[in-house]
């Protein structure tokens, strides 16, 4: 009984391993230590290289025939150390990739007031391009009052009302660059979604409702490229055995909620593809040093899935060079907001 079992699983994912290794490069491959199962370990690194390079080509286009060169205006209020870690990311690589940039690092104390001109200035500054207020934004300020302030075309992170509107018609918008670094990893590595099984957890506004929109949506549809999935989202009010049942026959996970371990091997059926979006920082009981978890167990998943992302080096890496993307279409000015 339990040779043929293995056989099973073998042929079934040994004959998925070969057809997918054509499509793609971006993945390593982890080695059950129990079975004959491989589940590819998505190098989110290598596909945000690969992004950034496409990006760096185009600026250099369009700096080599005398254009002004994209930029991209950071705001960052107060001093939360991740923040600073994920600000930091994106200037780097918008450095990399030719796209100039500023950091508007602005006191914790802030008025809401001073942010809002800040925005309005650079909303009508010609030689700015994009614009993104790091979030979460200090406590006395309202989030959304500060993303709708952020003139429509120059939106890159995708947060004003009239973008997050517009996606759900599925008119051209910018798209948040998390759900769309997500879709694009999904893309890029082959991952089927169409007519698939998908259980999204996480609601968030930025996060886990676009991820779930684009999953569904129509694929036919040209506008932001939709998954075509049977899609469900799993939220803190899913009670943990529903969440079970509902990731048992998921052939497609993605997890954004920071909640450490929240998806495990036992929960999830063989075969299945798992996007990591969770971010976590806790203190290795080993090493004593702080680091990076997703939402999902890694070593038990990766001992069934056919494909998963690690934290960090998964998703992370992808958001920031799908920002870069989103500065260089806005500097195109490639969505028309007048349709
Ligand atoms: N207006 C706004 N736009 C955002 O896009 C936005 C935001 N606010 N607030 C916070 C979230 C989170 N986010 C990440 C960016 C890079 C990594 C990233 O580079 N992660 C690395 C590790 C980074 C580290 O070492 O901490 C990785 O996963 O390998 C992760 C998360 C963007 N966000």
């Amino acid at each position: 009984m339990a040779v043929t079992l293995q056989l099973v699983n073998y042929v079934k994912v040994t004959g998925n391993y070969c057809y997918r290794r054509a499509l793609h490069q971006n993945v390593a491959r982890f080695h059950s230590s129990r079975r004959n199962l491989v589940a590819q370990i998505i190098d989110g690194r290598a596909i945000a290289q690969t992004i950034k390079d496409e990006v760096k080509a185009q600026v250099e286009k369009i700096v080599s025939s005398a254009g002004r060169r994209p930029h991209l205006c950071v705001i960052l209020v107060g001093d939360d150390p991740a923040s600073a870690v994920y600000v930091k990311n994106k200037i780097e690589s918008a450095n990399y990739t030719g796209i100039s940039s500023d950091n508007i690092k602005l006191p914790n104390n802030s008025t809401q007031k001073e942010v809002v001109d800040i925005i309005k200035a650079l909303n009508t500054n010609a030689d700015v391009d994009g614009i993104l207020v790091q979030l979460p934004i200090a406590g006395h300020m309202d989030e959304r009052t500060i993303c709708n302030t952020v003139v429509p075309h120059k939106d890159v992170d995708g947060f004003h009302v009239l973008n997050a509107g517009r996606f759900m018609v599925d008119q051209k918008a910018f798209m948040p660059a998390t759900p769309a670094g997500v879709m694009e990893i999904i893309r890029r590595v082959g991952i089927k979604t169409r007519g698939q099984n998908a259980v999204v957890c996480g609601r968030s506004k930025n996060v886990g409702l676009p991820i779930a929109m684009l999953l569904h949506a129509d694929g036919n549809h040209d506008s932001n490229a939709g998954g075509d999935a049977t899609t469900t989202i799993c939220h803190r009010n899913t009670p943990h055995d529903q969440l079970r049942r509902l990731t048992e026959t998921a052939d497609l996970i993605v997890s954004a909620t920071g909640v450490r371990n929240l998806i495990t091997g036992d929960m999830v059926k063989e075969g299945v593809a798992v996007i990591d979006v969770g971010i976590t920082r806790i203190v290795d009981p080993k090493s004593g040093k702080a680091r990076l978890v997703g939402d999902v167990d890694f070593e038990s998943v990766a001992e069934k899935a056919s494909f998963i992302t690690p934290v960090p080096g998964g998703v992370g890496p992808v958001t920031v060079a799908m920002l870069l993307q989103n500065t260089l279409k806005a500097y195109k000015r490639e969505i028309d907001f007048y349709v």
